[in-house]
């Protein structure tokens, strides 16, 4: 398709070059305006303000009083799910939950630093935490089990999902589904940035939460963005992204399928293929077509929206070292190594929060019930972001106990940097007054 975005690195400007690594979170402003006054009208009307958000923004009937999803509304929800879909579920579940067992931490640890002195970590659960399922160009049941599996593994007591309801005032089926089936039975249906303020101040209906993780639109993490100092928001996950990197060893026609994977999410994401290899670029641009003949019309408007504007596309680059240089510049959230060698390449990434090897790993399995988290960072927060985790619903406390044998080595030398920092009260406390105390 001659209209594919075609960027080749060996002449690209170095203006050229960093205009590639924008996603469409780059400016946020226009949203950040739009969202200031929907979280003003949530912290001061509650859930009037969401029931309104609910039938203005998501064209959704939601009866006063129904903000919260019923048991029965759960019950129904699997008698509407097709069972073929409910076992997926449960299949991802388990991976899924596999994965992130291996995740929690101990407990507690204690390491003796000195003979008599001990240090160590201790984990606990974050007491409320509120995770958000997307529902505006796609359902997310997904999304449901990667927030949900490793909230429950960390045993936070509280854990509530918001997501936006549908035209009957409904939650997607699914997602219900696999919110039960992964442990959690607190749904609230609002969407959006409306719901990021629920959370964080709370309404007569929503309970306020410590933190809110899950990927969203811009409304989203543009109401994260101002929310910030009020709920925790967790790793940057906003609209997805891939780069499908290709040596000479495959087939272009393959890196061009898996290009589509997250090129169809929304015009907003953005999915790039990079490769050295001219022979791989033909193929791909060769098979586009019919690949987009197998797909639906919306999805087709989206990805074509990706590959042909400033987001996606192909990129060329002059040779396996520019690829790596491109890749790593870009810290993309999905990474996918298509090669008959990826393990070769690996030790060549640093930077990509999710890194999928060799043509049988295509995005879609990790997506879905591989088992590693497919929330990640978007928007280069790669470079300092992972995916999301157990560790993320657990806080860390240190732990400190010094025994009277241990105790005059260390109060020596913390007594002098004390003093040399000037700090009175933190010497006398290790000084001769607290051995008074403790009958020295
Ligand atoms: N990074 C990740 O890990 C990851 C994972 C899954 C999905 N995603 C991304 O998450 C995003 C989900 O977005 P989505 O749109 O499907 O769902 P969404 O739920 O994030 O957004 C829809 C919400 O936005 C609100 N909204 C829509 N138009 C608005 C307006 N004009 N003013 C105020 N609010 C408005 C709607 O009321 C609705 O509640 C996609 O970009 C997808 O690519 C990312
Ligand atoms: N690709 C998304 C993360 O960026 C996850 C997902 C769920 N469903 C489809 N895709
Ligand atoms: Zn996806």
């Amino acid at each position: 398709m001659s209209d594919v975005s075609f960027h080749d690195l060996s002449s690209a400007t170095p203006e050229q070059r960093a205009n590639l690594l924008k996603r469409a979170e780059a400016d946020l402003s226009v949203f950040v305006e739009k969202v200031r006054p929907i979280i003003e009208a949530v912290r001061t009307e509650g859930d009037a303000a969401l029931l309104r958000f609910a039938r203005d923004l998501d064209k959704a009937d939601v009866a006063a009083g129904g903000l919260k999803v019923s048991e029965a509304e759960f019950d129904a929800a699997f008698d509407k799910v097709d069972k073929d879909v409910v076992d997926s579920i449960r299949f991802g579940i388990e991976n899924i939950r596999h994965f992130h067992e291996e995740q929690r931490p101990e407990t507690m640890w204690l390491k003796e630093v000195r003979p008599g002195a001990y240090a160590g970590d201790r984990y606990t659960p974050i007491a409320s935490v509120a995770l958000y399922v997307p529902r505006g160009k796609g359902a997310f049941p997904s999304v449901t089990m990667m927030t949900s599996v490793p909230a429950v593994i960390a045993g936070v007591p509280r854990i509530a999902i918001v997501t936006p309801p549908t035209s009957d005032g409904s939650v997607d089926a699914a997602t219900l589904v696999a919110a039960r089936l992964a442990g959690v039975e607190t749904v609230y249906k609002c969407g959006g940035a409306h719901a990021v303020a629920a959370v964080a101040y709370g309404t007569e209906t929503v309970k306020p939460a410590l933190k809110i993780v899950g990927p969203g639109s811009p409304w989203v993490v543009a109401a994260k963005s101002l929310l910030s100092s009020i709920i925790d928001t967790g790793l940057p996950a906003g609209p997805s992204e891939a780069i499908i990197f290709a040596d000479d060893s495959v087939d272009g026609g393959l890196a061009a399928l898996d290009l589509l994977i997250e090129a169809e999410h929304g015009p907003d994401s953005s999915a790039y293929l990079v490769t050295h290899s001219r022979k791989v670029v033909d193929a791909a641009l060769a098979a586009l077509p019919e690949h987009w003949s197998r797909m639906s019309e919306q999805r087709v408007e989206f990805s074509r929206a990706v590959l042909t504007g400033k987001r996606g596309g192909i990129v060329l680059t002059a040779s396996l070292e520019d690829s790596y240089r491109f890749i790593n510049d870009y810290a993309p959230e999905h990474l996918e190594i298509l090669s008959k060698e990826p393990f070769a390449h690996l030790g060549h990434i640093t930077e990509a929060a999710e890194i999928l090897m060799g043509p049988h790993t295509p995005v879609t399995l990790a997506n879905f019930v591989l088992g590693p988290n497919a929330v990640l960072p978007t928007s280069r927060w790669a470079r300092t972001y992972g995916p999301l985790s157990v560790t993320d619903f657990l806080k860390r406390s240190s732990v400190g106990y010094v025994t009277s044998a241990a105790y005059p080595e260390l109060a020596g030398h913390a007594r002098r940097l004390a003093r040399y920092e000037g700090f009175s009260s933190h010497e006398n406390a290790v000084s001769e007054i607290r051995d008074r105390y403790l009958g020295g």
